[in-house]
């Protein structure tokens, strides 16, 4: 067997890794705790699992992590497996949720069978994996420490010598089970001699025979007690018989006797039922003569010749007729009726229209006054204005009185003026222009005269003609100033005067203004004055139209009282002739019951006929009923006659005798066969025994066969028991016997010194050592380095003897060597590398060794650094590039 490949994640202190592991010597090196140890038992643990583990399961997981897997790819036996594991960290729980081991043809699930499946294929379980191929840090003195006892457990072990002997133990314990069932089968036997011979003792033959003559006697005597029973019976049922006819007889006389009861009693009631129709028949004939008064009375009240269907029937077409006249007579009142009361409420309505209308007229008249009196208001303020316009002309016809002047001329005169005034005024004009004129001249003249020039010619004054018309011109201008305030004075004379005929001519336009008013107030007046008139007139039309209007209204009111009236004469006429109908309506309803009576009084004569047949039919009835119970009577006679008193007395009598007798007898048989029953159960017994004995008799023998088989098988047992143990013993002597060869053999070669001898392992696995002087050492006595190569060569013996004695069965394993060197100085180290050599001579085919030591690293095939990252704190493992590869064969 050896690892091909292993696969690891989160695994202690990988997070992920990879290795591949070849044939030959693989040594793993690298810092102390960056992770070699760890390769090694990862591989273990994928192998064994948890039991592969010092600690628990929860130290495989990366500090930190949740899962953790594992994958180990291994050869064996020329077939390739691969183991998968995954751990799982939750909460506080680790446990294994997946492990398969996959082989050629084989899958294998659970843990559990992984390990088992793995123990069978290696022949070895972790502890025996342990001991041989699997040499763990700090184990070196376990083999050493061992005692004798538990180290023969471990050599027996991996050499399965323990099969042998659980062999053993099962033979023996086959052994006990023998024995024990061969005591209690012994035990039974002694008892079966005993209860045969107890019962051979008894005499069951003898008891048989006296039971049995016993048996006979009791049987005679009850057949002669049944042949006495037999006969007594017969008497009785003979005795039984004719008591039972004489009995039957009697029955047959109670029931005629009960029958002849029973027809007189019927004949009683038929009796009984006649009488009382009889009686009905009177009170009903009773009856009918009351209701036959009755009809008289109440025909007479509906007046009707006779009280038949007929004479009823022509009653009420006489006063269905009446009806319907009554009828037609009210419909047509009914009618009138309707008419007076449209009539009356119609001329009501009216009168109330009338009224209304007077009412109307009437305010119509009052305002026709009023109207006439603001007329005459009206009329008087016209008439007060009048006045009044005529004083102001009074006024203005004064002003021309006082200037003399014809009203109407005062136009004329003012042109007159006028023209007069416009000449005037031109003259004036005129006068001014010249003295003007005439001023300036002098004017002239005057400075010219004082500047002695001539004012004409300019000539100096002395001796200008000129001169002398000064004077002339000085009077003109007087002159003039005269003449112009004159015209002056014309001039305002005439303004005054045209200022006169002014204001004249303004008071004609005034008294024309105020004729003119004059007229208008006069129309005026006259308008008022009419309209008064008028309306005043209106007023009184409109009062004689109203007074007319009461007049109607008055009247129509009248009318349609007597209307009312009139109405409420035909509603009486109405309910006379409703009252009419109401007595046809009665006189019917008596007519009703007049019929009714009638079909009574039918009814009660029906009754009576019906009481009349039934009475003949009862008659009839009894007739025949009395026949029949004169027969019954004749027959219980006969019957009465036919039995004998003396017969039916002996009878008696002997049904006593054998009721007396068969009361002894049959308690007597009973106590006979109780008897008999209790002798052949005894018998039945005795037999019982006897075939027991018989039984018993066989039983036994058969016992004492089967205690002979079993002795025989427990000497077997013995035997084998025995076998298995010197074959044990034998096999663990030769076993020794290698082992201590093959441990003197290694021991030599890795210590190899001048101070022992050899080592002696005796029979019980007693290991000492003895020095070159013959004195012997307890292994625990050696150096720690001595301990360490001691152990070694023990188990490289062990591992050498297991691969010897199972001899291609069962290839070796790896073999792996953690620290091997520790305790060893170099020239020891170069001796372990010679150690390493023959294993592989001896056929291991794959050794892996974690170590520091350089020669051993040299040594290696192959050489896996591991490392561990100081900041992550994670362990990678790497393959050397390995230079050539030296023989190791060839460093010895
Ligand atoms: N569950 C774990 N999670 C993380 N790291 C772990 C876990 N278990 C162990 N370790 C670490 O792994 C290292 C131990 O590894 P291992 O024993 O394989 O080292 P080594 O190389 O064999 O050392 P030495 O040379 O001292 O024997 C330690 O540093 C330890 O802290
Ligand atoms: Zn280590």
């Amino acid at each position: 067997m050896r690892f091909e490949r292993l696969e690891l994640t989160n695994f202690k202190p990988y997070a992920d890794a990879e290795v591949r592991l070849r044939d030959g010597v693989t040594v793993i090196h690298g810092l102390n705790g960056s992770g070699k140890s760890s390769l090694l038992e990862a591989c273990f643990f994928a192998l064994y699992g948890a039991k592969a583990l010092d600690g628990t399961l929860e130290e495989v997981v990366t500090n930190g992590q949740e899962e953790t897997e594992i994958e180990l790819a291994f050869h064996h036996d020329g077939n390739d497996y691969r183991i998968y594991r995954r751990i799982r960290a939750s909460g506080d729980r680790v446990s294994t949720v997946d492990c398969t081991l996959d082989g050629p043809d084989v899958t294998v699930d659970g843990a559990r069978d992984v390990r088992r499946f793995v123990t069978e294929l290696l022949r070895m379980d972790a502890e025996a994996f342990l001991n041989c191929a699997y040499v763990r840090q700090g184990e070196v003195n376990k083999l050493i420490n061992a005692s004798p006892s538990q180290r023969q457990d471990m050599i027996d072990d991996l050499l399965q010598l323990g099969k042998l002997e659980t062999y053993r133990e099962r033979a023996g314990d086959a052994r006990l089970g023998v024995e024990d069932l061969l005591n209690s089968k012994r035990t039974l036997l002694e008892d079966k001699t005993d209860r045969i011979e107890r019962k051979e003792n008894a005499d069951l033959h003898g008891r048989l025979n006296e039971l049995e003559s016993r048996l006979g006697e009791v049987d005679d005597e009850i057949e002669r007690v049944e042949s006495q029973i037999d006969e007594a019976e017969e008497t009785k049922a003979n005795a039984e018989r004719v008591l039972e006819e004489y009995e039957e007889k009697t029955a047959e006389i109670e029931a005629l006797d009960g029958e002849i009861e029973e027809i007189e009693e019927t004949i009683r009631e038929a009796e009984t039922e006649r009488e009382t129709l009889r009686e009905r028949i009177t009170e009903t004939r009773e009856r009918i003569d009351d209701l036959e008064s009755e009809l008289e009375t109440a025909r007479d009240d509906a007046e009707l010749e006779a009280a038949t269907d007929e004479a009823i029937a022509a009653r009420r077409d006489v006063l269905d007729d009446r009806e319907a006249d009554l009828e037609e007579q009210l419909s047509d009142l009914r009618v009138t009726q309707e008419g007076f009361r449209n009539q009356a409420t119609n001329l009501a309505e009216k009168a109330t229209t009338l009224e209304n209308r007077a009412e109307e007229t009437e305010s119509d008249a009052a305002e026709a006054e009023s109207d006439a009196a603001t007329a005459d208001r009206t009329a008087q303020e016209h008439e007060e204005k009048l006045e009044s316009i005529d004083g102001e002309i009074d006024t203005v016809r004064d002003q021309f009185d006082e200037a003399d002047v014809e009203p109407g001329t005062a136009d004329g005169l003012r042109e007159e003026i006028q023209s007069e005034l416009s000449t005037a005024r031109e003259r004036v004009a005129e006068l001014e222009t010249e003295l003007s004129n005439a001023r300036e001249r002098v004017a002239e003249v005057e400075e010219l005269l004082a500047a002695g020039k001539c004012p004409e010619c300019g000539q100096p004054v002395e001796g200008s003609p000129h001169v002398d018309s000064i004077d002339e011109d000085r009077e003109r201008v007087a002159e003039l100033e005269t003449e112009l305030s004159d015209a002056r004075d014309a001039v305002s004379r005439l303004e005054e005067r045209l200022a006169d005929a002014e204001e004249l001519r303004e008071a004609e336009q005034r008294l024309a203004e105020l004729e003119n008013a004059k007229e208008l107030r006069e129309e005026r007046l006259t308008n008022a004055r009419e309209t008064a008139e008028e309306r005043r007139e209106r007023a009184e039309t409109l009062r004689e139209k109203a007074d007319e209007l009461r007049e109607q209204a008055a009247e129509a009111a009248e009318v349609a009282e007597t209307k009312r009236e009139e109405a409420a004469e035909t509603r009486e006429r109405i309910e006379h002739l409703e009252g009419k109908l109401e007595t046809i309506e009665s006189e019917r309803e008596t007519l009703s019951s007049i019929e009714s009576t009638l079909e009574e009084i039918d009814e009660l004569e029906e009754r009576i006929d019906r009481h009349r047949e039934r009475r003949s039919t009862l008659e009839e009835l009894n007739d025949e009923r009395r026949e029949r119970l004169r027969e019954k009577r004749e027959a219980r006679d006969e019957l009465r006659e036919s039995f004998d008193d003396d017969r039916v007395e002996a009878a008696r009598e002997n049904k006593r005798t054998a009721e007396a007798y068969l009361e002894e007898a049959k308690p007597e048989l009973e106590g006979l066969e109780e008897t008999r029953d209790e002798l052949q159960n005894s018998i039945g017994g005795v037999k019982k025994e006897l075939s027991e004995l018989e039984r018993l008799r066989e039983e036994r023998d058969q016992l004492a066969e089967r205690v002979d088989a079993l002795e025989s098988v427990h000497e077997e047992a013995e035997s084998l028991e025995q076998l298995y143990g010197d074959l044990r013993a034998e096999l663990r002597q030769r076993n020794v016997e290698t082992l201590e060869g093959m441990l003197n053999e290694t021991f030599e070669l890795v210590y190899g010194n001048d101070a022992y001898s050899h080592i002696e392992l005796d029979g019980e696995y007693e290991l000492t050592v003895y020095q070159k002087d013959g004195e012997p050492l307890e292994p625990a006595q050696l150096s720690g380095g001595e301990r360490a190569l001691f152990n070694l060569a023990l188990r490289v013996a062990i591992y050498r003897l297991l691969s010897a004695g199972i001899e291609g069965a069962a290839p070796t394993p790896p073999l792996i060597l953690d620290e091997p060197t520790v305790f060893l100085d170099a020239g020891h180290v170069s001796r372990l590398v010679t150690l390493v050599e023959e294993m592989r001579e001896f056929g291991v085919r794959q050794i892996v060794i974690v170590s520091h030591d350089e020669e051993l690293v040299a040594a290696a095939d192959d050489l896996l650094t591991v490392e561990k990252d100081a900041t992550t704190n994670r362990s990678s493992v790497r393959r050397e590039e390995m230079p050539a590869i030296p023989s190791l064969a060839g460093d010895d």
